[in-house]
């Protein structure tokens, strides 16, 4: 089973804030993503919208084909009413402070697990699949579970910068939690410094493997090799 690739604006979004017009038009890059092969567009609006607009989001619902993920924190009424004014084929659960530079932890799923499963619940009735952002901690999955949560994202930063030394230590924790989240029945999405480097050896051994999101190393690399070239290498590493 091929891993599905889901491609983060947010850093296209950045670019086009910073002169307040619209180059880079951020539906067209989108729109252009799934033509060159992403399987799906992620979004991670912050509520400084430094980055995505809540307004993209509705924009970018009404013209994309492939699934829309909406990561963030739903512990902010505006988020949670921007997920259920959209209805995305899956929200992501992020436990960001407000005006974090970027993601830094999972979820305590064990002490968060009664809020957890209040949220799971809602978005899931509103027919939403759900997951849950987690470090690879098997506790946490084990926990995440009992939220009734669809999936978790493992959150890969650690992977991302411990691969550069040691690639078999580095991977060694994300294993372990994807062996208890396939044990459980839950199914696993990564991201966060996925890169072209060290992309195929993740996906080669965490078994059932569903989606990666990636934006950072994806943007910066198609500065070097366009687009479409980019998004092509990024399927290829994802191809067993
Ligand atoms: C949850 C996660 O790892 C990504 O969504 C990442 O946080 C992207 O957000 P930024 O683009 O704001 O860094
Ligand atoms: N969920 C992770 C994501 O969407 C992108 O993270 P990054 O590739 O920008 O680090």
């Amino acid at each position: 089973m091929a891993t599905s690739l889901s491609v983060n604006i947010n850093k296209i979004a950045t670019l086009r804030n910073s002169r307040g017009g619209n180059n880079p038009d951020l539906i067209k890059v989108a729109l252009d993503c799934e033509k060159f092969g992403a399987q799906g567009i992620t979004v991670h609006p912050r509520p400084d919208e430094r980055h995505i607009r809540y307004e993209d989001v509705f924009n970018l619902k009404a013209v994309i084909s492939t699934e829309l993920n909406i990561e963030g924190n739903c512990t902010e009424d505006k988020f949670v009413k921007l997920v259920l004014d959209n209805l995305p084929a899956q929200v992501t659960l992020v436990p960001d402070t407000e005006g974090q530079l970027t993601s830094n932890h999972g979820w305590d799923t064990i002490k968060n697990q009664a809020y957890l499963q209040k949220m799971v619940a809602l978005f899931k009735s509103a027919g939403i699949r759900v997951s849950i952002f987690v470090d690879p901690v098997v506790d946490m999955v084990k926990a995440a579970k009992d939220t009734g949560t669809d999936r978790i994202e493992l959150y890969t930063e650690a992977y991302a910068k411990d691969f550069l030394n040691d690639p078999e230590k580095a991977i060694e924790p994300y294993v372990l939690a994807a062996q208890e989240a396939n044990k459980l029945g839950i199914g696993i999405n990564a991201g966060h410094d996925l890169d072209l480097n060290n992309l195929a050896y993740f996906a080669k051994n965490i078994p059932n493997l569903l989606e990666v999101s990636i934006g950072h190393a994806l943007v910066c690399d198609s500065l070097y090799l366009g687009l479409e070239n980019t998004i092509k290498q990024y399927r290829s590493k994802l191809t067993p």
